[in-house]
């Protein structure tokens, strides 16, 4: 098999004594396309920090493309090619739609610098691509603050996908979604496969089945168990960890 694009291997974060990861090791391929899962608290989140910089790991290592990311800046890791989009979507609400994503597209990432430049052709189309890809483009001069919730997850993908990142990190990409967008997320997610890598945390196990991609599922920092979702459902583990032991 090739090498892996990210790998984290041996990995432990530790919060004053407390171990939010402990010994994590994950590898993740080009193309490939994972959904974290795991019941709260289970590390989900504080991966995704290890991986984009934001939380350096106590012990282990994190390598993309073969070269170390510890001690490298969350800005560099971005521009390196891991994006990333919180729980939370993070969308400029007082600029328009096609700002957003004009800004995202732009290598210069400062909203005044866009103001007094223009983007290159092929990156324009791009952007006119993507927005109407997510259904957005009627929205084009509408600003994002008056978007309804599942409009502004969806421009916060389309903006994470602007950036043409490698590995794309959604982080509950259908909280707050009503079942029809969530369906709708489920399409875009899956069209991005193949050109990018994808890793999906999420509690909503419709969404789960909906992706159809493999499950990895985390329990206290490690590792549980990976493999197909009807699977891993069945494992007696993963039922335990989610609905407590077996009465006796
Ligand atoms: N900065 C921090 N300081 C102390 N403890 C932390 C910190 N960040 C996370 N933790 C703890 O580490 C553990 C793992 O947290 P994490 O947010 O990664 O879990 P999660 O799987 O994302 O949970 P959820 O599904 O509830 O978002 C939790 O017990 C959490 O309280």
């Amino acid at each position: 098999m090739s090498e892996p694009l990210l790998e984290l291997n041996d990995v432990s974060v530790s919060f004053d004594g407390f171990y939010a990861l402990t010994d994590l090791s994950l590898k993740l391929y080009k193309g490939e396309l994972k959904s974290i899962i795991g019941p709260n608290g289970a590390g989900k989140t504080t991966f995704l920090d290890v991986i984009t910089g934001k939380v350096r790991p106590t012990k282990g290592t994190v390598t993309f493309k073969g070269k170390s990311l510890l001690g490298v800046s969350e800005q560099q890791i971005s521009r390196n090619g891991i994006g990333r989009k919180f729980q939370t979507p993070r969308v400029f609400e007082n600029l328009t739609v096609l700002r957003n994503l004009e800004l995202s597209a732009s290598p210069e990432k400062n909203a005044f610098s866009l103001l007094g430049s223009s983007l290159p052709q092929a990156s324009k189309d791009e952007v006119h691509r993507i927005m109407n890809y997510v259904g957005l483009t009627p929205f084009a001069t509408v600003q994002a603050g008056s978007l309804s919730h599942g409009q502004k997850q969806w421009l916060a993908i389309a903006s994470l996908v602007a950036q043409a990142p490698e590995v794309l990190l959604l982080d509950e990409p259908v909280a707050g979604l009503t079942d029809e967008e969530t369906l709708r997320t489920a399409e875009l997610i899956k069209s991005l496969a193949g050109d990018h890598t994808v890793v999906v945390i999420e509690h909503d196990m419709e969404f789960i089945r909906d992706l159809g991609f493999d499950v990895t599922v985390l329990h206290q920092g490690q590792v549980l168990t990976q493999g197909p979702l009807e699977t891993v459902k069945s494992d007696p583990r993963v039922i335990e960890v989610y609905l407590g032991p077996p009465e006796q």
